[in-house]
């Protein structure tokens, strides 16, 4: 494990030009405002003039955005990073989705790819699991979309498939790489999220959407108000973060969702990047009993046999930070990132201190996008792609953004506060080193307290890629302050203003009144 070198990264060339992995290629290519997209000739018919114009317009930046890409990426040859041998060409898949795959330009398959769709395509039951960033959203569309295509699935038979993601942003990222796959296929494709007109998502359900690309709660939602939702003819369930969707109260919301959907003839696929208790007890939810999973489930565990829970390419390092210079640490930082075209993600722990961080970011003009859950949807997922368009550039975020959101080229990830929870870590950090030969840094600031997470770091330290912990020291002691000190001058002892004492010393005769939070 090498400790992170905050200023040791050689400036890149301005114009980027190093290999991109594959990862792109299924990156969402427009952020389109309408609620529920389809990729059918059904949903064009009665499209009006400036509807058509504006999808146009995004065709045309999609092929431009494509072949930029495919420039970079060296026409998808097969690298040393998560890729295997197997081949797209060598699977049982229709020409449609083969095709489609071509233009995305990927050639072999990665692991857990190779694993999962051979059971998935037979109709098996799946629980998967692998690291972040390892393909597990082709692993479980691609065989969803050959089914609905062998059933000849139209939008009279209605909902098919539903892609449950825990996340809005995580729904429509997940969306647009069905998008890609599906733009053979007649079958029709939409995505229904909290934070959008009910009404709007409804008139487009009663069209009939073939795969359904959803977050729970407004999935539940729709199935207990919209009535013209059709999905008795349900045929695959997949739950992707299964362990997250446990997770964020959606518990109830989960076992609503299965008294009300069909359970006869329909597949369900679990995946996850993170294996916990939950997700075991989601299995037992979804899978009825032990005995009953042992007979019919199918379990891929990519990464079982390895001590690591993070990939290859990801540097880690964490440093000591006293609170009084956490933030000029990360100022200099970020300024170094702007001047070396870098692009950053740095995490937070709350939606204020988000907010806080980048007023006063921008303010001191250190540009950065910010996303936390106090945005509004369509103001969260304009950003999202801002940030997931932009060649470099900072953007502060909670957890909200940890988890699945497939953003190429981050350099950095910066954990400004620490997560609560290890496998918080390993999505947060999962946001860099992503796809075939991804690489990526990861730096975890600590306060000098919270050197005791290092017990929990230590504990789990194969899953960071150190035996030992690896610690950055930062000489953040000016040469002025070392000469102050050597002559022993405090100047605390005259105005009594100290990092313990940030108002300075009161008198008797002061009247100010001392706030401490
Ligand atoms: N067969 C492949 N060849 C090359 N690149 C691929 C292949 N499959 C997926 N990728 C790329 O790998 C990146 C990560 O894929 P994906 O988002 O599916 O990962 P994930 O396992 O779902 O990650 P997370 O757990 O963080 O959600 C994407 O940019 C994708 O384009």
């Amino acid at each position: 494990m090498h400790p992170i070198k905050l200023c040791a990264r050689s400036p890149r060339p301005s114009s980027k030009k190093r290999k991109r992995p594959a990862a792109a290629a299924a990156t969402p290519p427009e952020y389109e405002p309408e609620p529920v997209h389809d990729t059918s000739a059904c949903n064009s018919e009665g499209e009006d003039n400036a509807t058509g114009k504006r999808r146009e317009h995004n065709n045309k930046k999609m092929e431009e955005e494509k072949s930029k890409r495919k420039k970079k990426q060296g026409e998808g040859k097969k690298g040393s990073g998560i890729l295997t041998d197997k081949l797209f060409s060598d699977l049982p898949i229709s020409d449609l989705t083969a095709n489609a795959i071509r233009d995305m330009n990927y050639t072999h398959l990665t692991e857990i790819q190779a694993r999962s769709i051979p059971p998935l395509m037979l109709g098996s039951d799946v629980m998967a699991s692998a690291k972040t960033g390892s393909g597990k959203t082709l692993a479980f569309l691609i065989p969803a979309i050959e089914l609905l295509c062998r059933l000849r699935f139209s939008p009279r038979n209605g909902t098919g498939v539903i892609v449950l993601c825990p996340t809005r942003e995580l729904a429509i990222q997940t969306h647009n790489v069905a998008k890609e796959l599906m733009r053979y296929h007649s079958q029709t494709l939409g995505y229904v999220i909290g934070g959008i007109d009910l009404r709007g998502e409804a008139e487009q359900l009663a069209k009939g959407i073939n795969v359904l690309v959803a977050t729970p709660g407004r999935l539940l939602d729709h199935m207990q108000k919209t009535k013209s939702f059709k999905y008795e003819c349900l045929k695959c369930l997949i739950i992707d973060e299964a362990d997250r969707i446990l997770e964020q109260n959606f518990e109830e919301q989960m076992k609503q969702i299965f008294k009300l959907l069909p359970r006869q003839g329909r597949q369900t696929v679990l995946f996850s990047a993170t294996q916990t208790e939950k997700v075991e007890d989601f299995a037992k939810l979804t899978f009825g009993s032990k005995e009953e999973r042992q007979r019919t489930l199918v379990y891929v565990g990519v990464d079982d046999h390895e001590s690591k829970a993070t990939v290859e390419g990801l540097k880690q390092g964490y440093c000591v930070i006293p609170s009084e210079r956490r933030f000029l640490v990360l100022y200099a930082f970020l300024k170094k990132a702007l001047s070396e075209k870098t692009k950053v993600m740095v995490f937070f722990s709350s939606c204020n201190s988000v907010k806080f961080h980048a007023q006063l970011l921008n303010f001191i003009q250190i540009e950065c996008y910010d996303i936390h859950g106090q945005l509004k949807q369509h103001q969260r997922t304009s950003t999202f792609f801002k940030f997931h368009k932009a060649e470099h550039g900072i953007l502060l975020c909670t957890n909200v953004a940890a988890r699945g959101l497939d953003i190429p080229d981050v350099d950095y990830i910066v954990q400004y506060d620490p997560p609560d929870e290890t496998k918080d870590y390993i999505h947060r950090v999962g946001r860099t080193a992503r796809g075939d030969n991804g690489k990526g840094s990861a730096i975890l600031f600590l306060l000098p307290k919270e050197l005791q997470l290092l017990i929990h770091l230590k504990s789990v330290a194969a899953s960071f890629c150190f035996s030992e912990p690896p610690k950055v020291n930062l000489d953040l002691e000016s040469s002025a302050s070392k000469h102050r000190k050597k002559r022993n001058v405090n100047t605390g002892r005259r105005h009594g203003i100290g990092p313990s004492n940030p108002y300075g010393r009161k008198g008797s005769d002061d009247r100010r009144q001392f706030a401490r939070f």
